[in-house]
């Protein structure tokens, strides 16, 4: 039933992901290792100093209340360190991964309040935007809102609900949710700017000026259903992005939506594409 760590690392060769899947544990987590050389400590500070700018001025307050809890992030976060810090604040640690890992797995450990983090970084060739998830958007993208109580219990109780739902045959449509909210979520609050929530716009320095300024991205508002029913691709902007009217519309959609009813209605009909949204 679940994805074997020797089967997925194949998927992810074959695919020609970065990530080594050859020393990982059962449930996909490895050692930390922190031997980062002065190179990638370079780039670390490079990428957080150019973001820190955008973030100020495009990310949703959630997220910048978080990164000041967090404190400092002046060099390649030692996963140990900020483990102990966001016990303290919220009750959630991160864990090392290769990269990307299986939905299953992944929703496992939101679950039990862990966070997976990969656990090497891009180069200096892919400051502006990478084609999967490294060290840099897991962190300085997930991490900061999970030292927030609120959002630290949603994506828990998202772990939690999301394993049911995938029992169901909604892997996928669970996916696209986490998806164009977690990761690509923009956010709109009554009277205030558009704002972006979603940790892949706040990791990448193009992207997320793209999807917060630029007339030629396509914004939609949020509707549970027509999220779940939308594919989407890793490795290049969005064509569509999902607009938030709060935290708690995603909240309450979640808790009382009938996502069983969704995923019962839709997964064995074709899905839509973003660009038709
Ligand atoms: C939930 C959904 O499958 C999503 O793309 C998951 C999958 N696996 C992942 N694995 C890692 N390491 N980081 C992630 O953000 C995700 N996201
Ligand atoms: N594109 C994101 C990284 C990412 C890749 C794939 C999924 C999610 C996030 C960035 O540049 O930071
Ligand atoms: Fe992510």
């Amino acid at each position: 039933m679940s994805v074997s760590v020797q089967d997925y690392a194949q998927e992810c060769a074959a695919q020609g992901l970065r990530g080594d899947y050859s020393v990982c544990r059962a449930d996909f987590t490895v050692e930390q290792k922190y031997d980062y050389s002065a190179a990638e400590q370079d780039v670390w500070r490079t990428l957080c100093d150019r973001q820190t700018k955008l973030t100020q001025r495009l990310a949703h307050k959630s997220y910048l209340d978080g990164m000041s809890a967090l404190g400092l992030v002046d060099r390649i976060p030692d996963f140990d360190e900020v483990s102990e810090k966001l016990r303290k604040l919220s009750g959630w640690e991160i864990v090392a991964v290769p990269g990307l890992i299986p939905a299953q797995p992944f929703f496992d450990h939101l679950a039990n309040r862990r966070f997976p983090v990969t656990n090497w970084l891009r180069t200096r060739d892919e400051l502006d935007y990478i084609v999967e998830p490294d060290m840099f958007h897991d962190f300085f993208g997930h991490v900061p809102v999970l030292s927030q109580p609120v959002f630290g219990d949603f994506m828990q109780m998202y772990g939690e609900k999301a394993t049911d739902l995938i029992a169901l045959g909604g892997d996928e449509m669970i996916t696209r949710l986490y998806w164009y909210t977690a990761e690509y979520g923009l956010m709109q609050e009554p009277g205030q700017p558009l704002k972006a929530f979603g940790a892949g716009l706040m990791s990448s320095f193009t992207e997320l000026q793209f999807a917060v300024e630029s007339s030629d991205a396509h914004r939609v508002p949020f509707d549970i259903e027509t999220v779940m029913r939308t594919t989407y691709e890793i490795d290049k902007f969005q064509r569509a992005y999902f607009v938030l009217p709060s935290f708690e519309t995603l909240k309450d959609a979640f808790q009382n939506g009938d996502l069983a009813g969704i995923i019962k209605r839709w997964k064995a009909e074709p899905p839509r594409d973003p660009a038709t949204i």
